[in-house]
């Protein structure tokens, strides 16, 4: 069978899209995903997304995410705002979205290639610099640098990927994080299923912009993030370390259309 799919990427975090409503695609198949997903004798992609019709009514779709290792894993900032870019392409929305993902609901707005992603809410009570780790979704530690561009991050993100902290837990994402002014920040992450540094991470960004917020670096509430890919924006609102209201904004791009065999 050909299945149709489209290649997005959000900041160049970058996915295989496919319209999954009428369960075309072989979910269990690990192998398939990563062969698509490999750099050379595949697509190439951080990620593949199914779009499937949501058990609830009134949700416009549901969101099941693969990371390149060919594994089902938690919530992807970047890939469910290309979702929701993918889901306007279909005419399946307008310029509103609701839908459910691993880790919840989730409402979107899209203007043009802008899409906000609402994040879930996150406590983040009693962290400080030394032990800097929150889960947007994903789960992410957080390290601070003064030049981030003089890390290994493939090198350094996997030694803590991989490290007995979080053995238990199934690894983590890793962000280094270096901040330019009052309310910007560079973030290069190491992803999880990717196993490698990845160009952006949207749960990881909203991560770094939490954390930042909640240890001092910054009084602000909307911050920008620089990654390698590109620019993001997340907005918060803070109530003593229960941040809510947390909004995930940035560019996304259709970048070809293709289909493949299976
Ligand atoms: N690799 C992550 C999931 C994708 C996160 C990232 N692509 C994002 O935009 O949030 C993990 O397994 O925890």
């Amino acid at each position: 069978m050909n299945i149709p799919f489209y290649k997005f990427h959000g900041t160049g975090n970058d996915f295989i899209m496919v319209d999954n409503r009428n369960d075309v695609f072989s979910k269990n198949n690990t192998k398939l995903v990563h062969d698509l997903c490999h750099r050379r004798f595949g697509i190439g992609a951080d990620g593949l997304i199914l779009l499937e019709n949501s058990e609830i009514s009134s949700e416009d779709f549901k969101m099941v995410y693969y990371n390149s290792d060919g594994n089902q894993s938690s919530m992807c900032g970047n890939g469910g705002r290309c979702l929701v870019a993918f889901a306007k392409l279909l005419g399946i929305i307008n310029d509103k979205a609701t839908f459910t993902a691993i880790d919840g609901l989730h409402e979107a707005t899209i203007d043009g290639n802008i899409v906000s992603l609402k994040m879930q809410d996150v406590l983040a009570k009693g962290i400080n610099e030394e032990e800097l780790f929150l889960d947007t979704g994903s789960p992410h530690h957080i390290l601070f640098s003064e030049e981030v561009g003089d890390i290994n991050v493939k090198r350094d993100g996997a030694a803590i990927r991989y490290s007995e902290k979080y053995e238990s837990c199934g690894g983590t994402n890793v962000n280094f994080v270096q901040q330019t002014e009052l309310d910007t920040f560079l973030v290069r992450t190491y992803e999880r299923g990717v196993e490698d540094e990845t160009y952006s991470c949207g749960t990881g960004v909203t991560a770094v912009a939490l954390a930042v917020n909640a240890i001092g670096k910054t009084v602000a509430n909307t911050i920008n993030l620089e990654t390698p890919g590109g620019k993001l924006q997340v907005s918060f609102e803070n109530n003593d370390g229960a941040y809510h209201n947390i909004w995930l904004t940035g560019p996304t791009a259709k970048v070809f259309k293709g289909e493949f065999e299976c």
